[in-house]
């Protein structure tokens, strides 16, 4: 065994020897058993969670009322989770009883994909009733038992399984994947955020066009917000060679394929719930991107853009026009550098020191004059030092007002 289910070995130990059983669960096991980077280790038990926080002296309620609790240990902390039967898995704003069992079996019986039914206990030996290490030699997605009842406990599964497409490449067993089509208008019911955490999945995937072409071919996406009816826009995006981009030069890239225009594109992002500080870096990409297909950078773009989204607006103008070199992004990113200033703040003048000047009370003149000041600066019509700003600003009163 390995970290990081080493350092969590006593938790489970502890629990054993309060007289609980207790097994490492779900993800964790089976990215262990496929070689893959592991993020979380969850722990199953038998003991209920007022049980667990008995046990440990530093715990916190992270949805008791699914069973979980957070137990922190040694600046680690580990959700854990008494065994369930159905119910479990749906919406946390809607908490449904929970009726918990003790019984290891019972609680793999109830979880979504075989790959993901299978438990391992403190000395590293594996449970697996289900037979999910063949699924996992075989690459294949397939529900623990009936499609439809593990759907119908869960319909968020149907999208689990289409981005567990897009993220470890597997396929979905044919069955599976037959209910899928069936189920697809169970979605319905599901909360947005939580099919976005999927979606998002499915998006930074290394096979994310063949999860988008399982999307099609089920249906599901029309039931995801603002993808109804849009088979067509949603083919185009397939069109592309995508795999460089990251999730939000993504989500920008699908914006792209649904020809929105700005208010529309707000409206889309904000049926997925996403939050409004990322909402307006997707829609930053996806402009600067498109006015990237018109013209090259200005200085002023790349100054107003920033770095990061230079990067990626750089990246998806790329892919938009098919081309496999990304020297241009490292080209835009070192004229970037080398701009005179980054921020308004890096001027050598401030509104009051203009206002002083001119004896002026504020407005938006001093504004537009900053602006143009910025402007100056950054074409290297004048350089950023307070006495050679004034100076440039007074000869410029003496022309036409206009040419300032
Ligand atoms: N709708 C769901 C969600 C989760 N699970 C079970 O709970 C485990 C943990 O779920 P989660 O952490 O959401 O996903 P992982 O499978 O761990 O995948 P990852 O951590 O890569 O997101 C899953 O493996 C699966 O056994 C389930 O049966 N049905």
């Amino acid at each position: 065994m390995k970290e990081p289910f080493l350092s969590a070995v006593p938790v489970i130990k502890r629990l054993e020897s309060a007289g609980y059983e207790a097994y490492f669960v779900g993800g964790s096991v089976r990215d262990y058993l496929l070689g893959n980077k592991i993020s979380d280790v969850d722990i199953a038990t038998s003991a209920t969670p007022d049980e667990v926080k008995a046990i440990f002296p530093k715990t916190v309620d992270i949805g008791i009322q699914h069973g979980t609790v957070l137990v922190l240990l040694k600046n680690n902390s580990y959700e854990i989770t008494t065994f369930r039967t159905e119910g479990e898995y749906q919406d946390f704003r809607r908490p449904k009883e929970v009726s918990f069992i003790r019984n290891l079996n019972e609680d793999l019986m109830r979880r979504d994909f075989t790959m993901n039914a299978i438990a391992m206990d403190a000395n590293g030996s594996i449970i697996d009733p289900f037979d999910g290490q063949t699924a996992i030699k075989e690459r294949v997605i397939r529900t623990v038992g009936s499609p439809e009842e593990r759907f119908r406990e869960d319909a968020l599964r149907m999208m689990r399984a289409v981005r567990f497409v897009s993220q470890l490449s597997f396929h979905i067993a044919g069955e599976t994947l037959l209910a899928l089509k069936k189920d697809a208008h169970l979605l319905d019911k599901i909360a947005v955020e939580r099919k976005r955490a999927e979606f998002e999945k499915l998006l930074s995937g290394d096979n994310r066009k063949k999860a988008f072409r399982i999307l099609l071919e089920t249906q599901v996406f029309e039931y995801l917000p603002g993808l109804k009816n849009q088979e067509l826009k949603i083919e185009k995006l397939l069109s592309y060679l995508c795999d460089s981009l990251n999730k939000k030069e993504m989500w920008a890239l699908l914006l792209y394929c649904l020809e929105l225009n700005q208010q529309d594109s707000e409206a889309f992002l904000r049926n997925w719930r996403l939050p409004v500080k990322e909402m307006k870096e997707i829609q930053d990409i996806l402009l600067y991107a498109k006015q990237r297909l018109i013209k090259d950078w200005s200085r002023y773009d790349l100054y107003t853009a920033g770095s990061e989204t230079i990067q990626s607006a750089e990246k998806l103008y790329l892919v938009l026009k098919g081309i496999n070199d990304y020297d241009s992004v490292k080209y835009w990113l070192n004229t970037y550098d080398h701009l005179p200033i980054k921020q308004r703040s890096e001027l050598a003048v401030t509104g009051s020191d203009i206002m002083a000047w001119r004896e002026q009370a504020g407005g938006p003149w001093l504004k537009e004059l900053l602006t143009r000041i910025e402007h100056a600066v950054l074409q290297d019509e004048v350089v950023n030092e307070k006495e050679k700003i004034k100076e440039w600003l007074k000869a410029c009163s003496q022309k036409s007002e206009k040419n300032c």
